[in-house]
């Protein structure tokens, strides 16, 4: 599976800890940045790494900040995108079981590594569980307009 992650400078070294842990667990991984702790704007990030699994370049998104809340509120302005952001490795499953979220985002300043990492495979491991959620999903795609996102 392709996973695409970005962060911003609050986010960057737990983007760097998730790429690392991606990797050597057969994942392959797009990083569209940022690259260092300098300062950036997450917006910039949350919509790169959104619009590019709309496209289809990647799966799956992983987005980093130093809540997790900027980053998110910014992929979810890109039309047909479900990001939720979860600390917590119950609601990361539920993210993907209920809500077929192709992103989740996850804040540094809130998370310790080993949790955060747990988080990311309970995503990633968890399959969309279809029937009624389905209707429900559809219904959220509805306010955006109908669009759908198979991803
Ligand atoms: O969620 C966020 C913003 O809503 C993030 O935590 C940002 O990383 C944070 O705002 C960056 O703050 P900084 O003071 O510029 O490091």
């Amino acid at each position: 599976m392709k996973i695409g992650l970005g962060a911003d400078h609050g986010g960057y070294k737990l983007k760097q800890l998730i790429k690392e842990h991606l990797e050597k667990n057969g994942y392959e991984v797009v990083d569209y940045g940022t690259n260092s702790s300098d300062s950036v704007d997450y917006p910039d990030y949350g919509k790169k790494v959104a619009q590019a699994v709309i496209d289809r370049e990647v799966e799956k998104g992983i987005v980093c900040c130093g809540t997790g809340i900027g980053i998110s509120l910014a992929a979810n302005k890109v039309k047909g995108i479900r990001c939720a952001n979860v600390s917590d490795t119950f609601s990361a499953k539920m993210s993907r079981a209920h809500n077929n979220c192709q992103m989740i985002a996850l804040g540094e300043r809130v998370l310790g590594a080993g949790l955060a990492l747990e988080i990311v495979d309970a995503f990633l491991n968890t399959e969309f569980e279809g029937d009624r959620h389905q209707r429900r999903v559809d219904k959220i795609m509805d306010i955006e307009g109908g669009f759908t996102c198979q991803n």
